[in-house]
């Protein structure tokens, strides 16, 4: 995995200000291929500020951001940024569903907006194919109404592997489910990544989720990745501001 080649994501120095408020103060990051990276830090310490600097969704004021080795910044052209935004899957807090559709019609929407629109037929069969990988296809006519909070979110899951991204951005994923579906989203998301060969990074305040998801995690302090390792090398941290987390 160590391999400079293998780098879907290198971010140097990102800083990024609102005002006076210094919020990302030089950020370093290299996702590798297949890897998962959680990010932990506490609440309004930039980390959804962060990876929406990813997709452009939020203008850094400086350092270098690569995404599957273009130069963020400096996608001027409309058609580059969307191109790559299909490439990065971006599953928000609440990954809201759209309340006037059924689970067909969410999961159609994207691809019927793809330039290259799929035919029919193929729009049909990578349907019943992602509901079939997160193991809800009996849920294919059903409205977001009628959904368990651990059905929706495993339905927007489908929504966003379905445009087969190479990269995943995940803010809070198990936000709002209790102990129990919040396993199962994690260990979902694990399956996921294996079976669409993503790489992804994981925003939670949701210990179990980053035990369960990440490879390797990394945590914002004071506007940096003040610590980094795995889960069980920071847990055994004898820092006191980090063992909090993990109490
Ligand atoms: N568009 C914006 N304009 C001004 N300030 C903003 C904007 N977006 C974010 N901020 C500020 O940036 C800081 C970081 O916000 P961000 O949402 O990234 O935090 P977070 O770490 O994701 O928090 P949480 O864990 O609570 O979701 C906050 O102080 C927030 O008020």
């Amino acid at each position: 995995m160590e391999n400079s080649n293998d780098i879907v994501i290198d971010v140097k120095g990102l800083r990024k200000s609102f005002g006076d408020n210094h919020v990302l103060e030089g950020l370093d990051l290299e996702l590798h291929k297949g890897e998962n990276i959680v990010v932990l830090g506490k609440s309004g310490t930039g980390k959804s500020v962060f990876i929406k600097c990813l997709v452009k969704l939020v203008e850094p004021d400086e350092g270098k951001l690569e995404v599957l080795s273009k130069d963020v910044q400096h996608l001027t052209e409309e058609d580059e940024l969307n191109a790559l935004r299909r490439k990065v899957g971006f599953l928000f807090q609440g990954g809201a569903l759209y309340d006037s559709m059924t689970v067909e019609e969410n999961l159609k929407f994207p691809l019927k907006r793809m330039p290259d629109k799929p035919s029919y037929g193929e729009i049909d069969d990578r349907v019943h194919e992602a509901l079939k990988n997160v193991g809800l296809e009996k849920a294919i006519h059903k409205m977001p109404a009628e959904l368990s909070g651990g059905m929706k979110k495993r339905i927007a899951l489908a929504r966003t592997l379905i445009l087969q991204p190479d990269i995943v951005l995940y803010d809070e994923p198990t936000t709002g489910l209790d102990p129990a579906t919040s396993k199962e989203i994690s260990e979902l998301i694990v399956e996921m990544q294996e079976t669409y060969q993503t790489s992804s990074i994981i925003i939670t305040h949701d210990m179990a989720c980053a035990r369960i998801t990440s490879n390797r995690m990394k945590v914002i302090r004071d506007g940096v990745f003040k610590y980094e390792g795995s889960y069980e090398e920071l847990k055994k941290s004898d820092d006191k501001w980090l063992m909090d987390f993990f109490e």
